[in-house]
């Protein structure tokens, strides 16, 4: 039997990566094979590109042929294989980031993300998303703690948060039977125990 794509959504610092272990563990304790992965990455060419597009300065098309590109080869190499064996996949951003951050965020055509999406296919359709919704500034105090440099996303205001947040929340009204919203405010557990009550039935 065919396994279940999940993927995890959100802005940066909304707390989703915090998250992709415990999905994946109460997988696993079903019997269920499990792999995580992310994009941009996932293969050896995906974290190449995922080098290049998080620190160099280029236009949004080239962003966006570069995360689809990083992604045929993650759909093609990792995520269609899994799901074909029957392992479940879960996975840290999508799709769904690409029309959140380049559309929504830098205000890629709607247009070219549709043929992209087309030029892709086929492609996997999560069985479930979780977009962990937060106040953008609330996840940019979230990511004070962060050691390393950030990265040309996570150095854009807030404002570029708010477009990217908004893109989000219009997928997810458009797509209600797939993208459950997370209200990701509040303590870790405060979210943890939302997430429970909105895994439960897609583990069901
Ligand atoms: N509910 C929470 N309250 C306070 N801090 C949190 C909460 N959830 C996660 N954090 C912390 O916020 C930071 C960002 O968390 P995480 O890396 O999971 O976010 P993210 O959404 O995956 O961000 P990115 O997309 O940039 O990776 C981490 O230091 C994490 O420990
Ligand atoms: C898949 C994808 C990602 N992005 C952006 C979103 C984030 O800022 C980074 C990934 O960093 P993370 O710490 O792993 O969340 O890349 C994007 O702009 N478009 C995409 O399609």
């Amino acid at each position: 039997m065919r396994g279940r794509f999940i993927t995890l959504e959100g802005i940066d610092g909304a707390g989703k990566s915090s998250h992709v272990q415990f999905i994946a563990d109460q997988v696993r304790e079903r019997g269920v094979h499990v792999i995580d992965t992310r994009e941009p990455g996932g293969t050896r060419v995906g974290e190449d590109v995922r080098k290049i597009v998080l620190h160099e300065p280029m236009g949004v098309r080239a962003e966006a042929y570069l995360m689809f590109g990083a992604r045929s080869e993650h759909v093609t190499k990792v995520i269609e294989p899994a799901l074909a064996a029957g392992e479940w996949v879960i996975c840290d951003r999508f799709i769904d980031s690409t029309y959140a951050y380049q559309c929504g965020g830098h205000g890629l055509p709607r247009a070219t993300f549709d043929a992209l999406v087309k030029a892709l296919e086929p492609a996997p359709v999560p069985d479930a998303t979780f977009l962990f919704d937060v106040d953008p500034a609330l996840a940019a105090e979230r990511q004070q703690g962060q050691q390393r440099t950030p990265d040309r996303f996570e150095r854009e205001k807030t404002d570029f948060f708010r477009r990217v947040r908004g893109a989000y929340l219009e997928r997810a009204r458009d797509e209600p039977a797939r993208i459950r919203v997370i209200d990701a405010s509040g303590s870790f557990e405060q979210v943890r125990a939302r997430l429970e009550a909105a895994l439960a039935p897609v583990l069901a």
